[in-house]
């Protein structure tokens, strides 16, 4: 049973920022300038994993759904039954995760509410005042799987490849990853809050301990309208030239310009044959987050009833459509490279690490199949201790006590790609949670 009520003004979890409300261990959390969903606590869970992972994901939340009545007395997206869900980004290795809390509490248009997931008559869960949000101590890092040395080879090789590729290979986006080792056991909640308040532009997730804040919007759904926010194209503050400066200069840039056209055109291509419209901006605009700048591509649609590509007759607006959508489009060329189906293989053999659920699709669904999937980058994995999510030996420890994250920044390579901008680049995407870990105003 899901049942869904307003929060009374007089409570007091009416007026404070959701991320406060959470109660401490394992968060839920989707939440950008102070609206979206927390939640808590575990009513249903599924693992799954490989290529068959949305369609997975997808059956699971139709069949979870159909077996819950629904009492909602709000009505909008994200009320009703919630899973928080986060995919892992390659087919092979990684795991994708999907939650559906005990307790969820939203916020959209000003209107606070919460929804209760358990036994019809069950008491409600406990919200009550949460436990005071814990500090990480002091902050080391240490190589992970693929070092900022070893980052810069595969950066050179992938572009020693796209050369002699012909028009094979145009864009190949890597990664590398870093360890943050704290000297205390690590508070997801710290992070979330220092992510929220100095990046209130972007999607603040946590799922399965993938924590992070998200720029990009890989696809909202909300009744017959999608939205997405694609992102490729990078530049990063300098002394002494300003963030006009170097927004003007990332607009002339052709090379960023091609990155970001292939990526635009990658969702534009797999969303089309689910929409009646599209819209498409010509040029892209720059989004400014205090950390880099971005070319930024807008695109909304409309959804068809039935989609007008290869499937006709599988209707669009049911159930988890959402999820089926993600499958089509992720990943763009924004995460994976162009085309993406020579470009993804070459990004586990050049980086060899497991990327997890870094650069997945990341967010929520309602059992109406709308929600937000966001792609999973300025995160970090919290590793949990026996977790077997371990770093190979000697590549740092958090100490007997302490945590461990594992953050992950990359980019997109193109043929003429200087790998030591390319490093300087991802060092700029990983400051954002170097700077919630440190608690760097
Ligand atoms: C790969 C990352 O970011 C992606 C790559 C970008 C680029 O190459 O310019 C820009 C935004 C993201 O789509 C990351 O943040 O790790």
């Amino acid at each position: 049973m899901a049942r869904t009520r307003r929060l009374d003004p007089a409570d007091p979890r009416h007026d404070r920022p959701l991320l406060d409300l959470l109660p401490g261990g394992e968060s839920l959390s989707w939440v950008r300038a102070g609206e979206g969903l927390v939640g808590w606590g575990c009513a249903a869970r599924l693992d799954t994993s490989g290529a068959g992972r949305f369609a997975d994901a997808d059956s699971w939340w139709r069949r979870l759904c159909g077996h819950i009545d629904v009492d909602d007395a709000v009505g909008l997206p994200g009320c009703g039954p919630v899973a928080f869900a986060s995919l892992a980004f390659a087919d092979v290795p990684g795991d994708s995760v999907l939650v559906l809390p005990e307790v969820i509490i939203g916020e959209r248009d000003g209107v606070r509410w919460i929804t209760t997931v358990g036994e019809p008559g069950a008491a409600e869960p406990t919200t009550g005042d949460p436990e005071p949000v814990h500090q990480p101590g002091t902050v080391s890092y240490s190589d992970g799987w693929l070092s900022a040395t070893g980052y810069r080879q595969a950066v050179a090789e992938a572009v020693r490849r796209m050369r002699s590729s012909g028009d094979e290979l145009r864009k190949i986006v890597l990664a590398h990853d870093l360890l943050a080792n704290t000297s205390e056991p690590l508070d997801e909640r710290f992070l979330l809050h220092n992510l929220a308040a100095r990046y209130d532009t972007c999607w603040t997730f946590a799922v399965d301990g993938l924590v992070g804040a998200t720029p990009e919007l890989l696809l909202e759904r909300r009744g017959y309208e999608v939205r997405s926010r694609v992102l490729a194209g990078t530049a990063w503050p300098h002394p002494g030239r300003t963030d006009d400066e170097i927004a003007a200069e990332l607009l002339s840039s052709e090379k960023n310009r091609s990155e970001h056209s292939y990526a635009a055109e990658s969702l534009a291509e797999s969303l089309r044959p689910f929409c009646s419209e599209l819209s498409v901006p010509s040029a892209p605009s720059v989004l400014r987050l205090r950390n880099v700048l971005h070319l930024a591509t807008d695109v909304e649609g409309k959804l068809a009833d039935t989609p007008t590509g290869s499937d006709p007759g599988r209707p669009n607006t049911d159930g988890a459509g959402l999820l089926t959508m993600i499958e089509a489009v992720h990943p763009t060329a924004a995460v994976g490279g162009t085309p993406t189906a020579a470009a993804v293989p070459v990004i586990a053999e050049l980086e060899g690490m497991d990327r997890g659920r870094y650069a997945g699709p990341v967010g929520w669904i309602d059992g109406a199949g709308n929600g937000e999937l966001g792609i999973a980058l300025r995160c970090g994995q919290v590793e949990r201790p026996g977790s077997g999510a371990e770093s190979p030996a000697g590549a740092g420890s958090g100490g007997a006590r302490g945590g461990r994250v594992r953050l992950f920044a990359g980019g997109g390579i193109v043929p003429d790609s200087d790998p030591d901008l390319e490093v300087a680049e991802a060092e700029a995407k990983l400051l954002p949670v170097r700077e919630a870990l440190e608690g760097v105003l």
